[in-house]
């Protein structure tokens, strides 16, 4: 990993750090009560505050600010479900305080989502529980969903994939350091992406289900995911 490898990745660690969920979220997700209709608010008020730290992580990452404005805008909008599922199932897999998973994984279960959706989502977490990633692994993973050439509406994709080609290289050499008995887990951590896009299927009939139901969404979802 090169000197200038170890500043992208600084850059990017420290930003995905800096743009946490705020604790006051995570917090009230312990003490509400528990109907479906509060699970349901509680995970609008996570995830709204997920696309908020979204948005600001993203504004780091070295490069995104000098592509196309719409351009930024179309990557924001893609890639906001698959960063959402990857920030979450790091949130549920990292040790938080016994029993605050177990609450969680409640809540998410008892919010009005279908049991058809639940099965895949919960599958994810695990499979990316599994796979230990170092913290660095899981901000440049996070990076590499959100700079994705082919989302639709961008229009400069070779400016994106000259972006998205830099972090894929350092976190390649990332993954040969810190998992020398894994030659295969760069490429079981890129699998992982395509297991998300699948999930983002999901997450659309998610959302036409609660919206069937009359759920109420907060501007920024509806104007990050079109509804
Ligand atoms: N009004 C809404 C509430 C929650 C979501 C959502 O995507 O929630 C995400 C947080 C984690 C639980 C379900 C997904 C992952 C979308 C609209």
């Amino acid at each position: 990993i090169t000197k200038k490898q170890q500043a992208l990745v600084k850059v990017i660690v420290d930003a995905y750090d800096r743009h946490q969920i705020p604790q006051d979220v995570a917090k009230k997700l312990l003490q509400d009560q528990y109907s479906a209709e509060e699970n349901f608010l509680l995970l609008t008020e996570m995830a709204t505050s997920q696309v908020q730290v979204l948005v600001e992580f993203t504004k780091n990452i070295p490069g995104f600010l000098s592509l196309d404005r719409e351009d930024q805008i179309a990557l924001l909008k893609g890639s906001a479900v698959e960063a959402m599922f990857l920030r979450s199932a790091q949130v549920l897999n990292k040790k938080m305080p016994s029993g605050h998973t177990e609450v969680l994984e409640e809540r998410i279960r008892k919010s009005g989502i279908s049991e058809e959706f639940i099965t895949p989502m919960f599958n994810f977490y695990k499979s990316i529980g599994e796979l230990h990633m170092v913290h660095e692994e899981q901000a440049l993973l996070t990076t590499i969903t959100i700079l994705t050439p082919d989302r639709p509406y961008v229009k400069d994709q070779l400016a994106v994939e000259r972006l998205q080609e830099t972090i894929l290289d350092v976190l390649r050499k990332m993954c040969l350091l810190h998992h020398p008995q894994d030659p295969q887990y760069f490429a079981r951590l890129l699998g992982r992406l395509t297991e998300l896009r699948t999930l983002s299927h999901y997450h659309a009939e998610m959302l036409t289900s609660w919206r069937v139901n009359d759920h109420k969404f907060t501007p920024l979802l509806c104007e990050i995911w079109d509804v």
